[in-house]
């Protein structure tokens, strides 16, 4: 990298703790929440809020369960899926800039809102469920297609040259009409454009979906590397259980980008479809205005440190924190002492979870890592009646 290229995206008046930040990194013990970034890296939007990623093109996620064939529905769900990438991983970039540090979620957090379209109403709860480690769990339903995603998910870094993320955790797509579920694995990422100040994520190696009636998928990522290769690229299979190295049981496969398009077609070679993520209308999610919030509601509780991130005031955006997590501190320690857990508003951890299980075993290397998501997390709909509120 020619020295003058270093850093060239770093405000002028931050290059100094862009370079402390670089530097710490080579003792980055793994927790991505201790991370400290300088200001112009942090993000006012917690994590708690990417949960939403999941269903911004409602008629997206409700298309699976309008297919009567199961090859195709998974092959719907495989595009579901792949349109949502874009969401997660590059929309920060495309918007801000570039990828920026979310806020750290406290235990109890809530994220709440819907979509509302053609679709009809498109539910989302999103829960921090763990602090030590962080785990956001969320439940996504549509009753007028019975359609419900809900997973959890938690990350575990590594520092070789950049920031490597592990994801742990998954989600499971339920359609009611076939009674059938969906188990969706997380890629692997990493960070580009540290060293020049302007990071973003480009995603590793592979993530399956795993349908539980017989059909599975396998999607490969790859990105720019060193020598050839192109920005956010994938190729996805489906096929029967089982069949993954099998290449004359392909049934559909998906070649392109997961921030532009790419085209899927059918074991003939035939294409069924191309999906431009460019042209994608998305549907806004309703979220309640902040004075209508919860406390434990993300905006309404991370509304003064947003405000200080925004102003790029340093000092009050420390002493705004540190009156959120005083109170969290404080909380702990009066349900050790009370010998209690917090006790979760939407979700409860699951002693077995056979559908889970079962599925995960169809994933090369699967396992539900409990003891890294501190348990596996399923959403209480009676929780949600008694007590969930909106
Ligand atoms: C920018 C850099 C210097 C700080 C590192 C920030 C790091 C903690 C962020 C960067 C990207 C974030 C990913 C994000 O791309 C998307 C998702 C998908 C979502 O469903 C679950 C959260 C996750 C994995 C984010 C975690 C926090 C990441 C790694």
């Amino acid at each position: 990298m020619p020295a003058e290229q270093e850093a060239a995206a770093v405000p002028p008046q931050a290059k100094g703790s862009w370079s402390s930040f670089l530097k710490s990194m080579a003792s980055f013990n793994g927790d991505l929440s201790s991370m400290t970034a300088p200001a112009f890296i942090l993000s006012t939007t917690s994590l708690t809020e990417f949960s939403a990623y999941w269903s911004e093109m409602p008629r997206l996620l409700t298309a699976p369960a309008k297919e009567p064939d199961p090859q195709k529905r998974t092959m719907l769900v495989m595009k579901w899926f792949i349109s949502t990438l874009k969401q997660q991983y590059a929309s920060r970039n495309e918007k801000l800039g570039s990828e920026k540090k979310p806020l750290n979620p406290f235990l109890g957090e809530l994220f709440l809102g819907k979509w509302e379209d053609e679709e009809g109403v498109t539910q989302l709860v999103s829960e921090q469920v763990s602090h030590h480690p962080p785990v956001t769990a969320y439940n996504i339903h549509n009753d007028t297609h019975g359609v419900r995603l809900q997973g959890y998910n938690a990350q575990k870094a590594s520092f070789r040259t950049t920031i490597h993320v592990k994801q742990v955790g998954h989600a499971v797509l339920h359609l009611d009409k076939y009674n059938e579920d969906y188990l969706i694995t997380f890629p692997p990422l990493h960070i580009e454009g540290l060293i020049t100040g302007s990071p973003y994520v480009e995603l590793n190696t592979s993530s399956y979906i795993i349908g539980s009636n017989g059909y599975a998928c396998r999607i490969d990522y790859s990105g720019k590397g060193w020598v050839s290769g192109t920005k956010n690229s994938l190729h996805a299979t489906v096929y029967p259980h089982g069949k993954e190295k099998d290449k004359s049981s392909i049934l559909y496969t998906a070649d392109g980008s997961w921030t532009d398009s790419f085209t899927i077609k059918d074991a003939k070679k035939s294409v069924v479809d191309v999906y431009n993520a460019k042209k994608e209308p998305k549907t806004p999610l309703q979220v309640a205005p902040i004075a209508q919030q919860d406390p434990l509601e993300s905006r309404r509780a991370w509304q003064r440190v947003a405000e200080a991130i925004q102003k790029g005031d340093m000092n009050a955006t420390s002493y705004e924190k540190n009156i959120i997590e005083e109170k969290q501190r404080e909380l702990r320690k009066r349900e050790a002492g009370e010998k209690r857990e917090w006790e979760r508003r939407y979700f409860t951890r699951m002693e077995s979870a056979p559908v889970l299980e079962k599925l995960t075993k169809e994933v090369p290397g699967g396992s539900l890592e409990r003891d890294q998501t501190n348990g596996v997390w399923v959403f209480d709909g009676e929780k949600a009646r008694v007590g969930g509120g909106r």
